[in-house]
């Protein structure tokens, strides 16, 4: 158990963008415990590790064993085919857990969407089987890749509406998203008046009102500005749950994932973990180019 909790630890403890000092301090430990417990010298405490489970947001199996608990299976995906004029999915298998962060990634016209859109229903499948886990209709959250947003209201309204509806009004939580999103000076705005990036803000915002168990956000920050951009990925770090996204924003990517799925010919082509790509002192780009050689041909 030693040398995989370890390994586990430095890793998730990484992953957090934690200095041994900050985990020491969250748990009330010096930091030559937490160090020791990374060279394998001593073990915490079952009380500690519950905390550190916690802290990492990771289940005590996987943090001792490094293996996802098969109670945290969320959605099983089995044989999913989808054709239009000619096949799109042909046969993806593919199981999620809870705390997966995934970055789906693939060619233009590989079939991410079509993928997304099946597993939360807004397409049905030709064959094939998804299992899911989750009562999805209160544990699933969805930024699609078009603004699905209704523009003779105002930016206020829509979001005051979309609270009711998700059953988390209150004026003071409304007030901090629209300020956290930064929309204060389009509050009265009608949403057909905005900009392409701010619908994209206010379309993220209408997601995140919700905790969910699964979080699926299609080229999220397509259109948004460098700011934006990197308020969105420091956002999604604090998301609680599974999420899966699909996007090309390569510079980002290498920091806020744990697995990679490759789309290609229809099929999971990879599905890999960061640190085993980081391990092989590759960037997330690096290795999607040398996985994806249909790239730039679709
Ligand atoms: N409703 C539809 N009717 C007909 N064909 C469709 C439909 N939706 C998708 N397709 C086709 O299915 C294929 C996969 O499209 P999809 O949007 O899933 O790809 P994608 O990987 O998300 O692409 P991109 O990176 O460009 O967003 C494309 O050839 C597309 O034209």
């Amino acid at each position: 158990m030693k040398n995989i909790f370890s390994h586990q630890l430095i890793t998730l403890r990484r992953r957090k963008k934690l200095s041994q000092n900050d985990l020491a301090g969250k748990l009330y430990v010096s930091r030559q415990s937490v160090s020791k417990w990374e060279n394998g010298e001593t073990e915490p405490g079952i009380d500690k590790l519950i905390s550190l489970a916690e802290i990492l947001g990771v289940d005590l199996d996987f943090l001792l064993l490094g293996k996802e608990n098969i109670n945290d299976l969320i959605i099983k995906i089995s044989n999913l085919k989808k054709s239009f004029a000619s096949p799109v999915l042909n046969g993806v298998n593919l199981n999620i857990y809870g705390k997966d962060r995934i970055a789906l990634l693939g060619s233009n016209g590989a079939g991410k969407s079509t993928f997304t859109k099946i597993i939360y229903g807004e397409l049905t499948p030709d064959s094939g089987s998804i299992e899911s886990y989750i009562d999805s209709r209160d544990a699933l959250n969805v930024m699609p890749q078009d603004d699905v947003l209704m523009g003779d209201l105002t930016v206020t309204e829509h979001i005051q509406l979309a609270a009711l509806i998700d059953r988390v009004y209150s004026t003071g939580f409304i007030d901090q998203m629209i300020r956290k999103f930064r929309l204060e000076k389009q509050q009265g705005t009608f949403v057909s008046k905005l900009s392409g990036g701010q619908k994209r803000r206010l379309s993220l915002l209408l997601a995140l009102l919700r905790e969910s168990k699964l979080l699926i956000l299609d080229e999220p920050t397509v259109g948004m500005d460098l700011n934006s951009i990197d308020f969105f990925w420091r956002y999604l770090d604090h998301v609680g749950g599974c999420v899966i996204t699909v996007t090309h924003d390569f510079n980002q990517i290498d920091k806020y994932f744990s697995r990679i799925l490759l789309l290609k010919d229809g099929k999971i082509a990879q599905d890999v973990s960061v640190d085993k790509i980081h391990s092989h002192n590759q960037t997330i780009e690096q290795w999607y180019r040398q996985h994806n050689d249909g790239e730039g041909q679709a």
